[in-house]
């Protein structure tokens, strides 16, 4: 069965790149189900409002409670006999960090409902709502420590990278295998043709057809990079046999 994804948003057209390229071929080979609803629909005055000002004072605007409500109401009615429940995934500064693990296990669920509000944010109680009256496990997650103006861009991040990970969706299976992050190192220098290039070569090992030789260097190169880069990614699992993580 398809993966469902729904997503709500006050700009649904900002969600179009979901029709695309790898993700849009997922929806037609019917491995991901995408739906996306505008949250104005869900409003009934003449402007439509969707946000007001915050109680406390204070900048900005906050979402209503009331349109979420019912934009979630729509989404868990929709083609649901079943009465399955997603689960609800808001993106924003304050959540967890979004990680391939965590991309890894968001693969893993059949239906996943995302949020998109303003970053100022949503009425408290359309969370409480949520989990408390509609059963649902809700999730703030956030792509890094930066402010976004919405959560639409977030979702296409997260929706391209949960999407990729589903079985099918992606080809070549090996491709997921070494990647950024997948084992905790970054990835190595690739190369390809020509081998000399601008007066650069590629590095000679990998002109060897050695392959023990070859996964050595990819390997070194790994961790130097993880070194340089990312030191924060480098624990204990990664030391070398003499219990070294200096690079050589
Ligand atoms: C409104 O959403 C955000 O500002 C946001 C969402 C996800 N990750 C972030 N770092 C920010």
């Amino acid at each position: 069965p398809a993966m469902r994804l729904d997503v709500v948003s006050i700009f649904p057209d900002y969600l179009a790149p979901l029709e695309l390229s790898l993700i849009g071929k997922a929806r037609e080979d019917g491995l991901l189900d995408v739906r996306v609803h505008d949250l104005r629909d869900f409003t009934h005055d003449r402007h439509r409002t969707v946000d007001d000002t915050p109680y406390g004072g204070g900048a900005g605007m906050v979402m209503k409670p009331q349109p979420w409500s019912e934009a979630l109401d729509h989404v868990l009615a929709l083609d649901n006999p079943s009465g399955a429940r997603p689960h609800l995934v808001v993106p924003g500064p304050g959540g967890q960090p979004f990680t391939q693990a965590l991309a890894r296990q968001l693969a893993l669920e059949p239906w996943l409902a995302f949020a998109c509000g303003r970053y100022e944010g949503i009425d408290e109680r359309v969370y409480d709502h949520a989990r408390e009256d509609l059963g649902l496990e809700v999730s703030v997650v956030s792509l890094g420590d930066y402010v976004l103006n919405g959560g639409e861009v977030a979702v296409l991040a997260m929706v391209e990278a949960i999407g990729r990970l589903v079985p099918g969706v992606i080809g070549n299976a090996e491709s997921l295998v070494e990647e950024s992050h997948e084992d905790g190192l970054l990835e190595y220098p690739i190369y390809t043709k020509p081998s000399s290039w601008n007066g650069r070569e590629v590095p000679p090992v990998l002109l060897s057809g050695n392959h023990g030789a070859i996964a050595a260097w990819r390997h070194e190169q790994r961790l130097a990079r993880t070194a340089a880069r990312r030191p924060d990614l480098l624990h204990a699992s990664h030391a070398g046999p003499h219990g070294d993580l200096e690079i050589s």
